[in-house]
């Protein structure tokens, strides 16, 4: 029996240090009107979970964005050792999903036909989506247009579709705010199960992410237009 067929997959990743970084930046470069706002020369981000940092401003939503293939840039995003954001950009974003820490989405659109679109473009299974909008107990709001919804509602149907179909990487940009008390900890739980079964996580708070329980292995701080690795002691 193969070791990942006895082992959490992030114990194997553990136990494994050939295991490539789940994500690799190298020369990245990021502006805007010709004003630069990043510069990673290069990055290997381990398998895990990941708490990004940085003041207001720094570029921590712009390297999200960067990272999800949202936004253009100079340089190379590689997940896994081999998909390459630029040569691979279907197979790249069927690995990576992103929820947005303030979701904008075309009001007419109800939350339903937004979850049903994005299963689609992610190759999620029916029973996946069914399994999410019942965790969120969602199912009632869902019907109607997403012009109407509280924050936390539309948080709620933007962090549904970060988990939908087969995502090696998760990005959520501010995943705990606005959410009550329940929702926020289905969103650890998640992520919890999530990284059991080897999917990786890079979460950006102004909170800190230790008091919330979550195994966090590393921290992150986007700063003086870089990104860097600092001491963390959880
Ligand atoms: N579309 C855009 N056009 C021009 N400049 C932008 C654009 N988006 C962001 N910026 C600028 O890029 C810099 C980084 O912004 P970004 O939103 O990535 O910061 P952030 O770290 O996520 O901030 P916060 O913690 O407030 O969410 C800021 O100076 C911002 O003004």
């Amino acid at each position: 029996m193969s070791r990942e067929r006895i082992l959490p997959a992030f114990l194997c990743e553990f136990l494994n240090p050939s295991m490539p970084a789940i994500l690799t930046l190298q020369n990245l470069t990021k502006s805007y009107s010709g004003r630069l706002v990043l510069s990673v020369p290069a990055v290997d981000i381990a398998p895990g979970i990941h708490w990004l940092k940085g003041q207001n401003g720094f570029g921590k939503t712009t390297l999200f964005k960067v990272i999800a293939g949202l936004l253009p840039y100079a340089g190379t995003v590689l997940l896994d050792g081999q998909f390459d954001l630029r040569r691979h950009p279907v197979a790249y974003r069927l690995r990576v999903n992103y929820g947005e820490a303030e979701p904008v989405y075309p009001e007419f659109l109800t939350g339903w036909e937004l979850i049903h679109w994005v299963a689609t473009a992610k190759q999620a299974p029916q029973h996946q989506v069914d399994a999410l909008i019942d965790r969120f107990a969602v199912a009632d709001f869902l019907k109607t247009p997403v012009g109407t919804y509280s924050s936390g509602m539309l948080k709620k149907v933007s962090i549904i579709m970060a988990f939908l179909g087969n995502p090696r990487l998760i990005l959520l940009d501010e995943p705990l705010i606005t959410l009550d008390q329940q929702a926020t900890h289905l969103v650890a739980e998640l992520i919890q199960t999530g990284r059991e079964q080897g999917i990786s996580f890079l979460l950006s708070s102004h909170q800190d992410f230790s008091l919330s329980g979550l195994p966090v292995e590393s921290v992150w701080q986007v700063a003086q237009q870089t990104l860097t690795l600092v001491p963390h002691t959880v």
